[in-house]
């Protein structure tokens, strides 16, 4: 299941038009990406710790907010949805929004921002520069 969530997740994720183009920036080779990503999840949602990697140091310099999580996470659930039995999707969903929160949270705190409760964070708008 979590083999076809992964696989199904970001062959969605890579044609979206908010959120693919930042993966596509970074992820050359997504043979090496999925497998982290599947063993990430096996950690995440059956505890089994054969995922060692730390997420947060990765996510930290990319130009995403509240907005990117967002779709992240709305692709997420219609994924989940579609393929994994209701209790099995909402285990999932479940983490992958709490992980998200805690993702969003760091990268604010990264550029100075100090959070309050439930606010989201919103990257300053770019300042327009002629080419
Ligand atoms: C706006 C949303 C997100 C974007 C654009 C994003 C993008 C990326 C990118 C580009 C990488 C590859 C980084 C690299 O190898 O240099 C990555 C890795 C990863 N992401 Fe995300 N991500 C997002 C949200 C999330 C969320 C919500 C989770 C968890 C639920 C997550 C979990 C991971 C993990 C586990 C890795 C692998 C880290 C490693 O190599 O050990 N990401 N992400």
């Amino acid at each position: 299941m979590i083999d076809a969530l992964v696989d199904t997740f970001y062959a969605r994720v890579r044609d979206d038009r908010l959120i693919g183009p930042i993966f596509a920036d970074r992820v050359a080779d997504w043979a090496p990406h999925l497998t982290q990503m599947k063993l990430f999840w096996s950690s995440v949602a059956l505890s089994t710790g054969v995922y060692q990697g730390r997420p947060m140091p990765k996510h930290l310099p990319l130009p995403i907010d509240a907005r990117h999580f967002d779709r992240w996470l709305e692709i997420f659930v219609e994924t989940a949805r579609d393929l994994c039995p209701p209790v099995a999707a909402r285990h999932f969903i479940e983490r992958a929004r709490r992980i998200a929160q805690s993702l969003e949270l760091g990268i604010a705190t990264a550029k100075g921002v100090m959070l309050a409760k439930d606010e989201r964070f919103m990257r300053p708008a770019q300042a327009w520069t002629p080419d």
